[in-house]
């Protein structure tokens, strides 16, 4: 329950922020106006606009042209007359821009699910050969008729709510109760902070903001007297549990992967003791002669129950890493690991472990995502920012380094984690080159997503898109082996109805970026990719194959070289037999809105035949988040 002085002081500083916002943006809107305003131009003086008469070739030519003068100053045409003879121009012709659409990049999957029943607005509006009719019918609304809370008012809530946690020490849940903020969501399970903290993490802010105001909700821990465990609670709530994911607020496994269990320890407190590798400094356990020296510090209550809660999802981490996160000395955290693993033993804990061991979906080899989330705890440099960004990508490399590494180019860098082969990833080409922990190179995902090189996302370093013979292509720029991992089909994934109202708008535009991944889910790199989405199709001499494969629970689209393929030369692969074959040709954008409702989507893939590999464990096992989340998502990402 919030205090009186929290409420007040959560009051001022949302109207504080208000004021600040509203100061700002009254001056920001001027300055830009005024930016947009048309300079005064001067025109050139006595500009002549050919309107009659035809021109030849460069050089002089005679006529009769009708001239129109201009005034300098005013611009105001003052002459109208023929010309006798002048100089003609030709310039080389203007060649029209290709009508490619950008696409926001993506280092992975997003969940979509479905897009919202509101149609945000018409696509190709000014084209009466698009079917608008029948693209509306996949709708029930249209955006304007529903009401969307002011975007400016999530900034100012956003801003306040980081003034009050990390500036003021307020626990998160606390200004939740109070549920003052504007951008408080419709009633909902799921804290507003919670899903305040998730759209800041997603949504596209304007770069322009009052001076000193930040772009994102950082993470904060909840700072409250609720105990370390509530800390720790906040942790695994706040960070996705897949082991290969581990990204703060993820999009993409919404409620699909269960919260982590206590997990068994699997090793006793000596064998644990002979896998340390170096002394972590004074006081360590590995340091028994030195330690009659050193006085024993005093525990708190707390200071107890934050070791049992590591400890609780983490029993195998050694006391050097416990140490870090307890800030204590080791040797005291290892005398009371050895205490608590001998509490196990009763038989009540016995019992627990039976229990444990029934529902360990969360243990991966012995590592689970606590004992992932906490080695990043434990490494994360104090110079580093609490950002988001930060510790998400602490994270990320952690639980790489902490499990073995995956290699480049492999087969197994598609598979889980766990399923490693007896080679070590060597890093990315950049790394190689440079010898720095990130390429920085335009072209370098890593260097994009601004975090270390990363194997999973690295492989488009070696990968350059061009014109091909089918409008873009995508090119490799050095040698690729057979069963090599070329890229991976990135996008947003969304079920049947959406691929359906999707499908128009790629038949107008002649371009389809779709690709089934399993029998629920396809991917679309449309509006969201990778460079994957310019792999073209040719079915005698494709170099690649699609291969969709089951990693920890996601279903993911690997191309694989099925051939040598030799630096230079385009990827292909065979989008399938169903890809160019029409099942209703006149549906194809027929002109003033007639009905173009086309019975099959056009999707690469989609016979999910031969072209594509699926592995076997994954036929009926098709990932697919609670339906509460896949909506969730829609609507979300509509409103962001
Ligand atoms: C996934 S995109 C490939 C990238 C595309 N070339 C571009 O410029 O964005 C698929 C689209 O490329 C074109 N395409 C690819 N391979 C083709 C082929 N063999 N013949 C004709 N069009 C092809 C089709 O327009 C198809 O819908």
């Amino acid at each position: 329950m919030a205090t009186l002085r929290q409420k007040a002081q959560a009051k001022d500083t949302l109207k504080a922020c208000i004021l600040e916002y509203q100061t700002w943006d009254a001056e920001y809107c001027k300055s830009a106006l005024l930016s947009l305003q048309r300079p005064a131009s001067k025109p050139e003086p006595s500009t002549i606009l050919v309107e009659n008469g035809s021109l030849g070739d460069s050089g002089s030519d005679t006529g009769e042209f009708i001239c129109t003068e201009f005034e300098e100053e005013t611009g105001v045409s003052t002459t109208t007359g023929t010309a006798e003879s002048f100089d003609v121009y030709v310039s080389a012709e203007f060649l029209r821009h290709p009508g490619y659409d950008s696409c926001t990049p993506a280092a992975r999957n997003i969940m979509v699910g479905d897009d919202s029943d509101y149609m945000p607005f018409m696509p190709f509006a000014d084209d009466p050969t698009f079917g608008w009719k029948a693209y509306s019918n996949e709708y029930k609304y249209l955006a304007w008729q529903v009401y969307r809370p002011d975007p400016d008012l999530e900034i100012i809530a956003i801003e306040a709510i980081q003034r009050l946690t990390i500036g003021g020490g307020m626990d998160p849940l606390i200004i939740d109760a109070m549920g003052l903020f504007p951008a408080r969501p419709k009633p909902t399970s799921t804290p507003a902070i919670t899903r305040l903290t998730r759209l800041a993490a997603r949504r596209d802010f304007p770069t322009p903001l009052p001076p000193g105001w930040t772009h994102s909700l950082r993470y904060s821990p909840p700072y409250s007297d609720a105990g370390p465990s509530a800390v720790f609670q906040s942790l695994l709530d706040s960070f996705c549990h897949n082991p290969s994911c581990l990204t703060g607020y993820c999009t993409v496994h919404l409620g699909c992967i269960p919260e982590p269990v206590p997990v068994v320890p699997s090793v006793t407190l000596e064998a644990l003791s002979l896998s340390a590798e170096k002394i972590c400094g004074a006081g360590c356990f590995l340091t028994p002669t030195l330690l009659p020296q050193i006085t024993e510090t005093e525990w708190t209550e707390d200071d107890e129950e934050l070791l049992r809660t590591v400890l609780t999802h983490s029993p195998d981490a050694l006391p050097c890493d416990l140490a870090t996160i307890c800030r204590r000395p080791c040797f005291e955290v290892y005398k009371r690991q050895g205490k608590y693993l001998e509490s196990l033993k009763s038989s009540k804990d016995r019992a627990a472990r039976r229990r444990i061991d029934k529902k360990s979906g969360m243990i991966f080899s012995g590592r689970d995502i606590s004992s992932a989330i906490i080695r990043a705890l434990v490494t994360r440099s104090p110079a580093a920012s609490a950002t988001n960004t930060t510790l998400t990508a602490r994270i990320t490399v952690d639980a790489i380094t902490s499990v073995r590494r995956r290699f480049r180019y492999s087969r197994y860098t598609m598979l889980s984690l766990i399923d490693l082969g007896p080679r070590q990833w060597k890093g990315c080409r950049c790394i190689a080159k440079t010898g720095q922990a990130k390429c920085d190179t335009k072209r370098c995902p890593c260097a994009l997503a601004l975090r270390e090189c990363d194997p999973r996302v690295c492989t488009g370093c070696s990968l350059r898109v061009r014109r091909g013979k089918w409008g873009l292509g995508l090119f490799i720029s050095e040698d690729a082996n057979t069963g090599d991992l070329v890229s991976e089909y990135m996008g947003e994934l969304i079920y049947d109805d959406t691929v359906q109202a999707r499908d128009h708008i790629s038949r107008h535009k002649g371009r389809t970026y779709l690709f089934q991944l399993n029998s629920k889910l396809s991917i679309d790199s449309g509006f969201v990719g990778n460079e994957a989405r310019f792999i073209n199709h040719d079915p005698k001499h494709f170099n690649t194959q699609a291969s969709i494969l089951m990693v920890n629970g996601e279903h993911r689209i690997g191309f694989f070289a099925t051939k040598h393929i030799p630096e230079g030369s385009e990827i292909l692969i065979n989008y399938g037999p169903e890809f160019f074959k029409e099942q209703n040709p006149s549906g194809l954008g027929s002109a003033g809105g007639v009905s173009t409702s086309v019975a099959t989507p056009k999707r690469m893939g989609n016979a999910m035949g031969k072209e594509v590999t699926r592995v076997e464990e994954d036929a009926d096992a098709s990932y697919e988040p609670s339906p509460d989340s896949g909506k969730g998502t829609s609507q979300e990402s509509k409103a962001d």
